[in-house]
């Protein structure tokens, strides 16, 4: 280390300067401290003709010493480097720049000043917050000629600025650090908010998603997770399970709420139709194609468009329906134009679709882009303690539709009900209600007798024989006084498709069976016939 070097006459002219410099107005107004640093070093260098002047600043941890605008780092127990001296002793140390390079072999400190010329000195100074104390904001580092440097350092014009330099980055310091923790508390509050602003909506849903189960209040979460993106969804659940009623809430709570929901069984509509209900089809398209006609993309453009049973969509339909999620664009059957739609899908299915793809039946491409948000219905059986309050509401909602006094449910019966299998799930549940309802004497509660499935054990026991037969075995009542055989003919296929729905807990595949239908005909009925079942 070099001796410090005498004062010389530039000293006393020093002090004027600086004092002549409208430095404490460019520092003060410096709106953080990485602003003050660069602002400092810049007016030593310019006004005090020094070769170069920087300060370096210490992290929060007190390791490292850092420079603005670079990634490098100095380790502050690392001795390869003057800053370590300094921070150590707390003194300021003066070198000449040969010195440097021979004694300290820090790389990044001989970058720093490489471009310096050997006869410079350096000059490296602690900065602390509060005079007296160790409390160390960084270093300054200043290079010139011997005689400036040390006129410098003796004046009192650079303590003061020092001290200036110090005052004002210890406030910006401790200002940013306020802003920083009043940041990160607007944003955990901001999180808050959004947790509560979800929850809300997800007790909202409780209104129409009705379960308190944790598989239904998850359910629930997800469903507005979901609602506040774009990502196409797809609903997987067994029969019954309520993807219908999913995806038309998850609509709502969207921000396409005000859009069309436009919703189409491709189970039910025949594999010929489908293709121009979806993408709309031009004048004279096919042979009865009288008129051009919109599909459902350009009539759900906005809003959104829900496909149920998507597993049955035909393998030529879905690689059309894929280009329609990838780009918004289709082309109307026999037209030469493509059109755009922005909606978002919302597909559902009660199939395994990875078992479909396996036998090559469903692509795996539009898989995996249908199921951008994937969402699981839990099934009946796995959440029994929503069965209270399903089986309320679903008395409520008969009584009401059916202009009846509101009716109870025995313990027994509920009883019961907790302890049945529902492959149809809350559709089965809700057909069971309805049915029970249907037979409970009026001002009576629903009791174990008019479960159907339970009479058989109960009518001999209860002497009630002749009041109730199960509702598969029970002849359809053919009025005397037919005037529309038409009419009359639908509500027998409507009885008799509720009957082998009911039968067979809402499972379609297995009532179409049993009826020698195809499933997809038995859907199209249903549908036809508005039965709750599609
Ligand atoms: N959580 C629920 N709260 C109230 N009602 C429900 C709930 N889940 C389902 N339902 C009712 O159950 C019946 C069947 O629901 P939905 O049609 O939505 O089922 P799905 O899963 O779409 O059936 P599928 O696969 O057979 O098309 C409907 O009457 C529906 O309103």
């Amino acid at each position: 280390m070099t001796q410090p070097v005498a004062p010389t006459a530039e000293s006393s002219a020093l002090s004027v300067e600086l004092s002549a410099m409208p430095l404490a107005l460019t520092l003060v107004e410096s709106h953080c401290a990485a602003t003050l640093r660069q602002r400092s070093a810049t007016l030593l260098k310019r006004h005090l003709g020094l070769a170069l002047a920087e300060c370096l600043y210490i992290d929060g941890s007190g390791r490292w010493l850092g420079r603005d605008g670079d990634e490098g780092q100095f380790d502050c127990g690392d001795f390869h480097h003057p800053y370590a001296h300094v921070i150590r002793s707390g003194k300021p140390l003066t070198l000449s720049v040969a010195d440097a390079r021979i004694r300290l072999d820090h790389p990044g400190f001989q970058s720093q000043v490489a471009s310096l010329g050997s006869a410079l000195h350096l000059h490296v100074r602690p900065l602390r917050g509060v005079e007296g104390t160790r409390e160390w904001l960084g270093v300054m580092l200043l290079a010139g000629t011997p005689a400036r440097l040390l006129a410098l350092t003796e004046d009192p014009g650079m303590a003061a600025f020092e001290a200036l330099l110090c005052r004002l980055w210890m406030r910006l310091a401790r200002e940013q650090g306020e802003r920083h923790r009043s940041r990160i508390l607007q944003d955990s509050l901001a999180k808050l908010n959004d947790g509560t602003r979800r929850q809300a909506l997800a007790d909202q849903l409780a209104e129409d998603l009705l379960g308190q189960s944790a598989a239904m209040q998850a359910l629930r979460r997800h469903i507005v997770r979901a609602a506040e993106t774009n990502l196409a969804v797809l609903l997987q659940g067994e029969t019954g399970t309520g993807k219908d009623r999913v995806a038309r809430a998850m609509h709502q709570l969207s921000a396409r709420a005000n859009g069309p929901f436009m919703a189409i069984n491709c189970a039910a509509i025949p594999e010929a139709l489908l293709e121009s209900e979806l993408f709309g089809h031009g004048k004279g398209a096919f042979s009865g194609a009288d008129h051009a006609r919109e599909g459902l993309i350009s009539q759900a453009d906005g809003g959104t468009l829900f496909l149920d049973e998507i597993g049955d969509m035909p393998l030529a339909l879905q690689a059309k329906l894929l280009r329609v999620l990838e780009s918004g664009r289709y082309r109307p059957l026999g037209e030469n134009e493509e059109r755009c739609a922005d909606l978002r899908v919302v597909a559902a299915t009660h199939q395994p679709l990875r078992e479909q793809i396996k036998e090559q039946r469903f692509r795996a491409d539009l898989y995996y882009r249908l199921g951008q948000f994937p969402i699981t219905l839990p099934p009946l059986n796995e959440r029994r303690d929503d069965i209270a309050q399903l089986a309320q509401s679903f008395i409520t909602d008969f009584c009401a539709r059916e202009g009846r006094d509101e009716m109870g449910i025995t313990p027994a019966a509920l009883r019961l009900l907790y302890r049945r299998d529902y492959p149809g799930n809350v559709r089965e549940l809700k057909n069971v209600i309805d049915y029970a309802c249907a037979m409970t004497p009026h001002g009576a509660d629903i009791d174990t007798y008019v479960l159907p499935g339970e009479q058989d054990s109960q009518l001999a026991d209860s002497g009630l024989d002749d009041m109730v037969a199960p509702a598969e075995e029970m002849p359809l009542a053919l009025p005397g006084d037919i005037d529309d055989l038409r009419q009359t003919m639908r509500d027998i296929e409507s009885t008799i498709i509720r009957q082998r729905l009911r039968l067979f807990g809402g499972n379609r595949a297995q009532a179409a069976q049993s009826l020698g239908l195809p499933k997809r005909t038995l859907a199209h009925k249903c549908q036809l016939l508005e039965l709750d079942i599609k």
